[in-house]
């Protein structure tokens, strides 16, 4: 067997300087021989208590406890007594403070206490760095709750009501995709839920608890989003914080990550994301390590994107890596069976937050089924909140709905058959003439006397309008 390897590190060992180690070490060391006679202190020491070595050396420690001027609680004579390592809090008059100190014996082969090694620690130190880790694991806790609070809050504060077959469909797309990590594209204009289904995923995915990210890609301005998304490293450009920041991919690692407006995001930044999607790795902006990202992606937009990609606006290859599940919402006018289920839910829920009791009477609820919801369910949310807020009556009437969709007066809001021909906006005038005028007088007769119409015209057409709440072609 070679040995030559163990000589040379022998010989190394050999001319190592033990006493220079002492004298580099950060802990303060006081050395005394088997009978307490101090032989040793090393500068560390002398930093820490401010006594130096002349004042030490060759002293007995019980000596200089004795005299009470330098040091109080010493380990020493107890480590000789008990033969044993023993620890201590020691007093040090000088600088008067608290030290923590361990006394280790060290033992001749014949089982004699040849030394006994102290280490001197500033207690104030220790102390600082543990009331420090205390304080900082009490705001981790602190930060760890407040977080699970407001991800609740971001994402399972709200129920999302539906009755519609195709919301139907949408929830039940919605809770088989969940649990997987399958990218998801939700589409539809705004105010339709996107957001809220992006929720739903989440909650019902693998990685709820963990984080969600959302990014509007439309609300950072274009030359911020790519610093926002990807982060960068100290100096990476002017302005750029000291400390570099971490972009909002690394911040989604382990979970969830929402591209909201993904329509409008700046082609050049397309292509990295691009390659995100593909590689599932990012780099900070100046930097030069590659980040590993597990999470999954949710993108939505309101815009329609495949008419994007037609207009040159969205690249191809992107919009196919984000629509391996298209979720596509649709217009609350184009699924009007879900506004009398929503409509009771939000005056329920807004009743109850305002300490009301407020319903809609079937009129009210007609008026609100006939209009179009440019706003969609966000519009529909809003406009009861108001309405149960204000409403001093506990019925929400025809009057009240018809103001609140008309706050100024003209008629421009309550359009139900905007943009559609001639015909189809005077009928749907001419039914909201009739049905105001049914719900003032409260009776048939009484609107046609009003209203200077055959009580058996205004019958028919009353009819004909209950029947239909959108327009003269059933539109
Ligand atoms: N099915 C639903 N049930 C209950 N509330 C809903 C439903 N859909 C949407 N909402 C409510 O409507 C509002 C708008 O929804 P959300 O923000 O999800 O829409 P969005 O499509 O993301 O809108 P935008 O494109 O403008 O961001 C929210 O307050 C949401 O809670």
């Amino acid at each position: 067997m070679d040995h030559s390897g163990d000589a040379s590190r022998q010989e190394a060992l050999s001319q190592i300087d033990f006493r220079e180690i002492c004298e580099n070490l950060y802990d303060g060391i006081h050395v005394t021989d088997g009978t307490g006679t101090i032989i040793f202190i090393n500068q560390a020491y002398t930093r820490t208590t401010g006594i130096k070595p002349e004042d030490l050396l060759g002293r007995k420690v019980s000596e200089v406890e004795q005299e009470g001027k330098l040091y109080k609680g010493a380990v020493t004579d107890t480590v000789l007594a008990q033969r044993r390592r023993v620890n201590s809090v020691a007093t040090i008059f000088p600088l008067n403070k608290e030290v923590l100190v361990t006394g280790t014996p060290v033992f001749a082969p014949d089982g004699s206490i040849k030394m006994v090694v102290t280490n001197t620690r500033d207690f104030p130190e220790l102390k600082r760095l543990e009331q420090q880790l205390l304080t900082l694991t009490e705001e981790r806790q602190k930060a760890d709750e407040e977080l699970a609070y407001l991800r609740q809050q971001q994402t399972g504060g709200k129920q999302m009501y539906y009755h519609s077959a195709a919301m139907r469909q949408v929830v039940e797309l919605i809770h088989t995709v969940a649990p997987t990590d399958v990218t998801v594209l939700i589409t539809g204009e705004s105010g339709t839920g996107k957001e809220l289904i992006a929720n739903e995923i989440y909650q019902n995915s693998t990685r709820r608890g963990k984080p969600f990210i959302k990014v509007n890609c439309a609300a950072i301005p274009a030359e911020l989003l790519e610093s926002e998304l990807f982060g960068y490293e100290e100096g990476a450009f002017t302005g750029a914080r000291r400390s570099g920041k971490s972009g909002m991919f690394e911040l989604a690692n382990t979970g969830v990550i929402l591209l909201d407006e993904i329509g409008d995001m700046p082609l050049p930044l397309q292509a990295k994301l691009l390659r995100v999607l593909q590689q599932r790795e990012i780099m900070r902006i100046g930097g030069s390590k590659t980040i590993q990202l597990d999470l999954r992606v949710i993108a939505s937009t309101n815009l329609d994107l495949q008419e994007q990609v037609r207009a040159g606006r969205f690249r191809e290859d992107l919009y196919y890596r984000l629509n391996v599940v298209p979720i596509e919402l649709k217009p609350l006018r184009e699924r009007k069976e879900d506004i009398p289920y929503l409509v009771e839910r939000f005056c329920a829920d807004f009743s109850k937050k305002y300490g009301k009791d407020t319903r809609i009477s079937a009129a009210g609820m007609d008026l609100l089924q006939s209009y179009r919801w440019p706003g969609n369910i966000r519009e529909l949310e809003n406009m009861l909140e108001r309405i149960v807020v204000t409403n001093s009556g506990g019925i929400i009437t025809r009057d009240v709905v018809y103001s609140a969709l008309n706050p100024d007066g003209s008629h421009s809001h309550l359009n139900p058959a905007a943009g559609g021909t001639l015909r189809q906006q005077v009928f749907a005038f001419e039914r909201e003439v009739i049905l105001q005028a049914v719900e003032r007088e409260g009776s048939l007769r009484k609107a046609a006397k009003a209203l200077g119409v055959d009580h058996s015209t205004l019958v028919k057409k009353y009819r004909h309008f209950q029947q239909d709440n959108s327009g003269p072609d059933g539109r």
